[in-house]
């Protein structure tokens, strides 16, 4: 405590309120604007089990994290235990029987595990790469935590890790993956979807009329540029997790790519960084050598969709080359694994999904696979794994966790994350006000020197929401149960970074982000 001062120096006739000129001083953020009480915490003390925010935690009743954990996991493991029944049904050589049937008895001890909310252990060494990441953070931070307590995020990521293990301990049945016939079915059954973008693309694309003056033709770009954009962000609504009560019919729905439908959509956008993104890609356009990435979310459709926009953006010479980031294994339900990527450009080529389609629609399909081939041959698209997608960081960890990845992705001219989990591995998944700039809710992603510009397209499928103003937020809590899980908004959020800085690692520590 201060010790008051002597009386002798109180002044006699103090004014009575002090007055400030803040003239000078930068004026006060209209859009940052959050409840009191709802500072985020001092960077140094944030770590995987304290967010930025307070994180989401299964134990939360009735919160989507609660209805996650408690029923849609053990509903998608059952799911998953059924797929490892047929296939072993399937099967014939006595020792690849036996080898299964063991994985299909650790499936059953992590159905245990989930439903009875033991503690979390260590993963078992299987000689991946993402093995000391995984028992590292395990024991740093989440000793004694269980399914329910762990953060949310981490409890979710580490319950696909152990599945995966169930598998990876395995003699015969390594890269097994309990989801791919339920990634493969959803691409089938997009037939109206698949048609209606490969009938408009397989052509190849040509540059608006020669006629056109230079400001025209930059219009119709912009103008194609927003509606392939467009496309790629809803393609992301239709994740395999959340479809298990889906119609065809409202699948469609989903996945309609029509002109009018995303001008009614647009609207949905909540947080809108659009404009400022086509700024970004048209300087990425003057580049002779401009590079895009994307870390990919779900297989089948959305990927499809993400194929189209970057074939476009190549074609268009906005970008020279892209490359693609994708998971080692399987991952919430329907992410992209290299199987998943192989399959997609070969079924396009040489399968038979899709009975019912004319020879015109399965040559366009054709057209298009063959095309996206020889992208790959010719080093335009590059397919990319690294273990670190696949832990339980939040990518406020990449550069100390996967210094690698950071330096890789610092020399990217655009970073374009797909998807709801990216999204809140981006953000730490926690409870930040909704009007907290994009900017400031990815800490190191955005403030670290070598930063590449990182953009969201995000539909919102789950709790975490940042950037949209704090008014629409208060309406959509007051009038529409059930909006941050829908699927029916979305967001397209950008931060510039800070490309072009040298990246320094020497001075990176939990505390080095400052807000
Ligand atoms: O990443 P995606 O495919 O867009 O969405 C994944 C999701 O459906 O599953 C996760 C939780 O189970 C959530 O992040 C989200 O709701």
């Amino acid at each position: 405590m201060p010790s008051k001062p002597p009386t002798s120096v109180i002044p006699s006739n103090p004014p009575k309120q002090t007055t400030l000129s803040l003239g000078e001083l930068p004026p006060r953020p209209q859009h940052f604007t959050h409840s009191p009480g709802k500072q985020p915490r001092t960077p140094s003390r944030i770590d995987p089990n304290n967010p930025p925010w307070p994180a989401y935690r299964g134990y939360h009743e009735f919160s989507f994290a609660h209805a996650t954990m408690g029923h849609r996991l053990p509903t998608i493991l059952g799911k998953a235990i059924d797929d490892v029944v047929r296939t072993l049904n399937e099967q014939s050589d006595e020792d690849r029987i036996v080898d299964l049937v063991e994985a299909i008895s650790r499936m059953q001890d992590l159905m245990v595990d989930l439903t009875g909310n033991t503690k979390l252990r260590p993963i078992i060494d299987d000689g991946e790469g993402d093995i000391p990441l995984w028992n590292k953070e395990i024991a740093q931070f989440f000793q004694g935590k269980d399914f329910m307590n762990a953060p949310w995020l981490f409890a979710e990521a580490y319950k696909y890790r152990r599945l995966h293990e169930c598998f990876s301990i395995s003699k015969y049945w390594k890269e097994y993956d309990v989801f791919f016939r339920q990634k493969c079915d959803t691409f089938s059954r997009s037939s109206k979807a698949v048609f209606e973008l490969s009938t408009r693309f397989a052509k190849p694309w040509e540059t608006p009329a020669k006629g056109l003056d230079e400001a025209k033709q930059t219009e119709a770009v912009r103008l194609m540029f927003h509606e392939l954009t467009q496309v790629c962000l809803w393609g992301n609504s239709t994740d395999l997790s959340l479809l298990i009560n889906m119609t065809e019919e409202d699948i469609k729905k989903l996945q309609s790519t029509g002109g009018d439908h995303l001008a009614a959509t647009e609207k949905n956008i909540l947080g809108n960084d659009l404009p400022r993104l086509w700024e970004t890609v048209k300087r990425i356009g003057a580049k002779p050598d401009g590079r895009i990435d994307f870390v990919l979310d779900n297989a089948g459709f959305e990927l499809y969709c993400d194929c189209v926009y970057a074939d476009w953006l190549i074609q268009s010479g906005l970008a020279k080359q892209i490359r693609f980031h994708g998971k080692r294994f399987a991952w919430f339900v329907s992410d992209v694994t290299r199987k998943d990527w192989d399959w997609l450009l070969n079924t396009m080529i040489y399968g038979q999904l899709f009975p019912e389609a004319s020879d015109e629609e399965m040559d366009t399909l054709r057209l298009l696979g063959n095309r996206w081939k020889q992208y790959e041959r010719d080093g335009k698209w590059i397919y990319e794994q690294h273990p670190f997608w696949c832990t339980g960081y939040t990518y406020w960890d990449l550069a100390t966790e996967a210094p690698d990845v950071f330096l890789h992705l610092s020399k990217s001219d655009l970073v374009i994350f797909k998807g709801d989990l990216n999204h809140r591995k981006l953000t730490y998944d926690c409870e930040a006000p909704p009007a907290t700039p994009f900017p400031i809710a990815i800490g190191p992603m955005a403030s670290l020197p070598g930063a590449p510009p990182v953009c969201s397209l995000r539909t919102i499928k789950s709790d975490v929401v940042v950037g949209i103003p704090e008014e629409v937020a208060d309406r959509l809590n007051r009038d529409e149960d059930g909006w941050k899980i829908s699927g029916k908004y979305a967001v397209v959020l950008l931060s510039d970074g800070r490309p072009g800085e040298k990246v320094m690692f020497g001075a990176l520590g939990r505390g080095a982000f400052q807000y």
